[in-house]
């Protein structure tokens, strides 16, 4: 089934959206922002649908901050948001490790990622070593002589790390292939991250080079995995046929949306362009709605 395209203007499709949908899931990197340059529009449509009494939730692959320092970005922005309306994907892998892997107390994780992926661990009270550690963030050669294997680390953690280097990849292909056992976990696998000035490598292209030594791919805890939603449902009450999970990325945000039971829409602000949901080259992915941005929601309330 063909895509539903929202004309920037239509006014009755889009107050027909906001009829339909009580429950309004937001990627963030691409739809809200890019880097952090604000996406036109995103903040005013943001109060309309709180004006509305709408329930509105930040679901984002972005581990590089916590949720309270996401909370930072988005008063920054002067956006509002409570603390409890965002899930990153640094919390969900916490979440996960916690309470679904049940991480036993002398185990710890070793991290390759950035500061988020650091306090969300240690919120949910799991050890962890490397991420920001001065001694892996070094250009110097990585000397596996000197290097002493800690027989604690039960996970190798990767998320988007923008100081990766040969030392972290190094000590994590020590513990996944010499830690018996060892668990390859990821925040999440998108290939390219959306920057203000353009496109970078995503924390899929982080993990990738540690996926080709291995010869296996980690398990992913970011969108599209249903612990980002599980993670949701255990905080907000909502009714997926009556939520929009709404996207930048079709195999993240869009796959998310359809596994998890609610309504997609699509918007162009981020990575995907419209020939990937029109023509001949089509993504098999295809989103319920179709948007160019999230500010064009705003016509519904003229
Ligand atoms: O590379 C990444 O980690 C992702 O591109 C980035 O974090 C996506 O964030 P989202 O669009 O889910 O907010
Ligand atoms: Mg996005």
């Amino acid at each position: 089934m063909p895509p539903t395209f929202l004309e920037k203007g239509a006014r009755d499709q889009y107050q027909a959206l906001l009829e339909k949908y009580d429950t309004w899931l937001f990627d963030c990197d691409g739809v809200l922002w890019n880097g952090d340059r604000p996406v036109d529009g995103a903040k005013e449509v943001l109060e309309m649908l709180r004006r509305k009494n709408k329930l509105i939730v930040f679901v984002t692959n972005n581990a590089t901050k916590s949720r309270k320092n996401y909370k930072k970005k988005f008063d920054k922005l002067g956006i509002d948001a409570a603390v409890d309306e965002i899930f990153g994907s640094a919390y969900a892998a916490a979440v996960y490790i916690s309470s679904v892997m049940k991480l036993p107390k002398d185990k710890k994780v070793y991290v390759i990622g950035m500061s988020g992926i650091e306090e969300e661990l240690r919120e949910e009270g799991i050890a962890f070593i490397g991420g920001t550690d001065p001694a892996d963030n070094t250009l110097e050669p990585f000397s596996l002589a000197d290097f002493t294997l800690d027989p604690s680390v039960a996970v190798v953690l990767c998320g988007l790390d923008t100081s990766i280097n040969y030392t972290k990849l190094s000590k994590g292909f020590q513990y996944l292939t010499r830690n018996e056992g060892c668990v390859f976990l990821a925040t999440n696998e998108d290939s390219t991250y959306p920057d203000s000035s353009g496109l970078l490598p995503g924390a899929g292209s982080v993990s990738a080079p540690l996926r080709f030594a291995l010869g296996r791919d980690p398990l992913s805890t970011g969108k599209p995995s249903k612990t980002m939603l599980d993670c949701v449902r255990a905080k907000h009450d909502f009714d997926p046929t009556r939520t929009i999970m709404v996207g930048d990325r079709l195999n993240t945000d869009i796959l998310f949306g359809q596994e998890g039971g609610v309504s997609t829409l699509l918007v162009l602000t981020g990575i995907t362009k419209l020939a990937e949901v029109t023509g001949p080259n089509a993504s098999d992915i295809v989103p319920e709605y179709v948007s160019e941005s999230v500010g064009d929601l705003a016509v519904a309330e003229g």
